[in-house]
């Protein structure tokens, strides 16, 4: 594989105050992964598993009460290596939109909503372009056509669109630029199926043409299903499995991949299935050993004494749980 993005032993924590007592909220707790290029890796966990904070800190956004406590994230862009904490800000600031950008749950956070479309566009786009205003929006025009957006939508404001079509300009706006790296969190869970259908598709498209490696972040199985190359299942701060989509789902290893897999409904298959026992675990207080132990099917003693290492147990398949790799690693 050729790495576009190398994360190594990434912890960062919030600082919180709770019944009075100063805490570690253990967000992402040292995980380490590796975004090929022209690769869309899938990061899937339930709600408050840390997907969002993983987000953040692989882009370098990090504000109070965030703070990265150890690890480092690589970026190859253009040919050579940035390490993200080791630059200025303004050095990250720089690598916005060209070379990474951003596709969230919600267009109108980035869709200014009370200026036309085309603002937008010039917001974000024009200075990055060394082009005229009329040689940038005949391109911007080029881009919509080849997205299938007919390009006389940049005169509308975001209202004037559904929901489908302001996602889809704001994927048009995240890759005017052609970046290396996308970071989608969450990009289709507010829209309805159909629509998401053509969200999908148009990122696949965006990802063929392109080349761009994508971070695709969901807690839609369905949706990795469709869209992911490879999987990282993050539970409770830490990356529990990885590999590639058709392996993972034909074959889960780790007891909660087994259960987020088995829990996808399946045609002519009208049983109901068990669900999980208990709660994911405060990250605050998380319990000792392998978080997921306490609602762990196959738990074992030393999985309360212990945190499972993250061990590859086949040519692009890592897991960490004693139950696959045995006690001894
Ligand atoms: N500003 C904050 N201060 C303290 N704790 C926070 C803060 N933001 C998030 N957290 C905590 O960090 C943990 C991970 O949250 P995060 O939003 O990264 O999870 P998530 O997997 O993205 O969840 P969701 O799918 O619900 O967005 C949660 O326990 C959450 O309560």
């Amino acid at each position: 594989m050729d790495p576009l993005v190398e994360i190594e032993n990434l912890k960062a924590y919030y600082r919180a105050f709770l019944f009075g007592v100063d805490r570690e909220v253990r967000a992402v707790d040292d995980i380490s992964l590796t975004i090929g290029r022209g690769e869309v890796y899938g990061v899937a966990g339930e709600s408050s598993s840390g997907k969002t904070t993983l987000i953040k800190t692989i882009a370098g956004a990090i504000r109070p009460p965030l703070r990265v406590v150890s690890g480092n994230v690589k970026f190859h862009f253009a040919g050579g290596t940035q390490d993200i904490y080791a630059m200025k800000p303004e050095e990250r600031m720089a690598l916005r939109w060209r070379h990474l950008s951003y596709i969230m749950q919600g267009s109108m956070n980035v869709l200014n909503p009370v200026r036309r479309i085309r603002h937008s566009f010039t917001d974000f786009a024009f200075r990055h372009m060394a082009v005229s205003k009329q040689v940038f929006f005949e391109k911007v025009a080029a881009h919509l056509q080849r997205l299938k957006l007919d390009p006389h939508l940049l005169d509308a404001y975001p209202h004037e669109l559904s929901g489908g079509m302001r996602q889809r300009m704001t994927i048009a706006l995240a890759t005017i630029l052609t970046p290396e790296f996308i970071i989608a969190d969450e990009p289709t869970t507010a829209l309805d199926v159909i629509v998401q259908r053509d969200v999908l598709s148009m990122i696949r498209e965006i990802q063929r043409e392109m080349g761009s490696s994508f971070l695709f972040v969901t807690h839609d199985m369905g949706v990795h299903a469709t869209v992911s190359d490879r999987i990282g299942i993050v539970y409770a701060g830490r990356l529990v499995e990885e590999a590639p989509t058709a392996k993972l789902f034909s074959k889960p290893l780790h007891p909660y991949t087994q259960h987020l897999v088995g829990s996808l409904p399946r045609i002519g298959d009208a049983t109901t299935r068990p669900s999980l026992e208990g709660r994911p675990p405060n990250l605050a207080m998380p319990p000792e050993g392998c978080r997921f132990h306490p609602r762990c099917p196959k738990r074992m003693d030393i999985c309360s004494q212990k945190v499972p290492p993250l061990v590859t147990v086949e040519p692009e398949r890592r897991v960490a749980c004693f139950a696959v790799t045995g006690d001894q690693v």
